[in-house]
């Protein structure tokens, strides 16, 4: 991706495509016949008019995603699917730093839903694993990865209503750092999360 380049006008554009394919993707389960026509078309048109008349997106936010260069020195897109805004499969995310702690909240729509009402359980995971690696890089200089995550349903967790993630650093030991967090609907704490993420051997 060395020659990724894209102008404002671009990347708002993908990232407004990008939520047509978000309220799509809730509008195909919760929709049929006239309804779902209706929305396809307003969708389609939006994405006509902004195809057409770049004005049409000029109240736009500035993107939030746009192709960036790495520490590494070579230009790439934020692919992650919790935060990226330029992933349909992104919920979005807000994330806050206090101190040692990471709080991350969102809302979830059907496309997450597992059991009628409820948040796929695999998707509390994400989550939760994404809170936790926040939690666990603020406090390292170097990467690490997931090397086990305990998960535990205490409640049902909702969908369509504001859930707030936390994680914190539980104990650092060399290459380990192990974090613990949780998911809670108001005031309810409705899934657990603690793990383990390990930075890869140095090089010898
Ligand atoms: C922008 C980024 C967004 C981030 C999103 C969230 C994070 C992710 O999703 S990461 C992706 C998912 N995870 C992965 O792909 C990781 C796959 N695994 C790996 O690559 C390797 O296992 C890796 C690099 C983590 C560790 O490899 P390696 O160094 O060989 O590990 P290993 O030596 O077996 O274990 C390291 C230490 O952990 C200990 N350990 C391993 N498992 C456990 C466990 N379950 N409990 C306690 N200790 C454990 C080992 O005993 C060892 O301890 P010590 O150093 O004291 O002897």
């Amino acid at each position: 991706m060395s020659d990724l380049v894209e102008s404002r006008a671009d990347s708002t554009l993908a990232e407004f495509t990008a939520d047509v394919c978000r309220r799509l993707a809730s509008g195909l389960l919760d929709r049929t016949g006239d309804d779902l026509r209706d929305l396809v078309a307003q969708e389609v048109d939006g994405l006509r008019a902004a195809l057409s008349d770049p004005s049409f997106l000029d109240t736009a936010d500035a993107p939030s995603d746009p192709p960036f260069v790495s520490p590494k020195g070579y230009t790439t897109i934020n692919t992650n699917p919790v935060t990226s805004r330029r992933n349909p499969l992104a919920p979005l995310v807000t994330i806050e730093h206090d101190g040692d702690v990471v709080e991350m909240t969102t809302t979830l729509s059907l496309p997450y839903q597992g059991p009628r009402g409820r948040v796929h359980g695999g998707y509390a995971a994400v989550l939760l694993d994404h809170v936790l690696w926040h939690a666990v890089r603020s406090r390292l200089d170097s990467v690490s990865f997931t090397r086990s995550l305990t998960i535990t349903y205490e409640q049902a967790l909702p969908i369509g209503t504001e859930l707030t993630m936390t994680g914190r650093v539980t104990e650092i030991d060399g290459r380990k750092t192990f974090a613990a967090g949780e998911i809670k609907a108001g005031d309810v704490v409705c899934v657990r999360g603690e793990g383990l993420w390990v930075s890869p051997r140095p090089r010898t």
